[in-house]
């Protein structure tokens, strides 16, 4: 990693973010973690300068996009992706003492962690009244102390064995295997190096009034081979009827064919906005035909280069 050195995260210590950011430190001794309470003022310690970046959720593989973190960091915050990591995720039941299922009343846990237990929690505790708290490890702290926040807490199997507390049960995750995606935003700088296996993140307006500018914006990718792995619309905010798209896209802005799309699509849709280019987690080695690698692209300015000199 570069020198960073200070990270802030969607803490207390055991949350997934927690997870993600421990992904991509690779065992950095020297890195210092700086848990916050929210997803916002991780942000804000990045926009302050207290923190060289934050790690946020971004995407979950079974309810799409995280879309306030992804609006953050787009609208209000103007930061850069510099890096991603997917996190598999699994949750326990953590009880402070062993209790029946049956007897938990309250259960307390992060809005997503709930959202991806809802099946399990209406067929097995449908009485259970959610108390939402600000992150996995948050709820399960929760659950310590003279006045317990709820009976139960929906956690990682780690934060669980770290608290001490009871697995009451295990794997209630309503979709196995479900992954969240989470990215390390910086303040904007030098883009890290192309690696051959990179994703491309932007958002576009969709130009307004224009027959066909959705099919047009795609054509600039599809001509030039690059491939969309997310495209999610999302409201502007400034009133009804205006959207952007939010894109992911493999390859990174120093290959050709991907700087010729986005300046392609700078041409109809000027406020397009580059939002990084970064290795991909899962380390996929893009495909790319020789008809639209780097050196196809040299040789045919070379070409054009020499038809202007005459
Ligand atoms: O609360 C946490 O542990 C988080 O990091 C947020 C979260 C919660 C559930 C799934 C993915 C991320």
């Amino acid at each position: 990693m570069s020198a960073t050195s200070r990270y802030s995260f969607l803490g207390p210590a055991g949350t997934f973010t927690e997870a993600a950011l421990l992904q991509i430190l690779d065992g950095d001794e020297t890195a210092e973690r700086v848990p916050t309470t929210s997803v916002p003022s991780a942000l804000a310690l990045v926009d302050d300068g207290e923190v060289d970046a934050a790690m946020v959720p971004i995407e979950n593989s079974v309810e799409g996009g995280v879309t306030a973190t992804l609006d953050a960091v787009s609208v209000a915050h103007q930061l850069h992706i510099v890096a991603e990591a997917l996190v598999p995720i699994t949750f326990v039941v953590a009880t402070r003492e062993p209790m029946p299922l049956s007897r938990i009343a309250t259960i307390t846990t992060h809005s997503h962690a709930w959202a991806q237990v809802r099946r399990w929690a209406d067929a097995t505790v449908p009485e259970a009244e959610f108390i939402p708290a600000a992150s996995t490890a948050a709820g399960a702290r929760g659950l310590l102390g003279e006045e317990p926040a709820a009976d139960a807490a929906i956690c990682s199997p780690l934060v669980a064995e770290q608290l001490g507390l009871h697995v009451a049960a295990a794997g209630v995750e309503d979709v196995e295997g479900a992954v969240t995606r989470f990215v390390l935003v910086r303040r904007p700088g030098p883009v890290p190096e192309p690696t051959g296996a990179d994703k491309t993140t932007i958002m576009i307006p969709l130009p307004e009034d224009r027959a066909g500018a959705l099919l047009e914006l795609l054509e600039h990718f599809a001509t030039r081979g690059v491939n969309l792995c997310r495209i999610e619309s999302r409201p502007t905010g400034n009133g009804l009827g205006e959207y952007f798209f939010s894109i992911d896209l493999e390859g990174h802005i120093r290959e050709e064919r991907v700087a010729d799309a986005l300046a392609g699509v700078h041409r109809i849709s000027p406020k397009i906005r580059f939002l990084g280019s970064y290795p991909r987690a899962d380390g996929k080695p893009q495909q790319v035909t020789a008809d639209v690698g780097d050196a196809a692209f040299s040789a045919a300015r070379t070409w054009i280069d020499a038809l202007r000199r005459g």
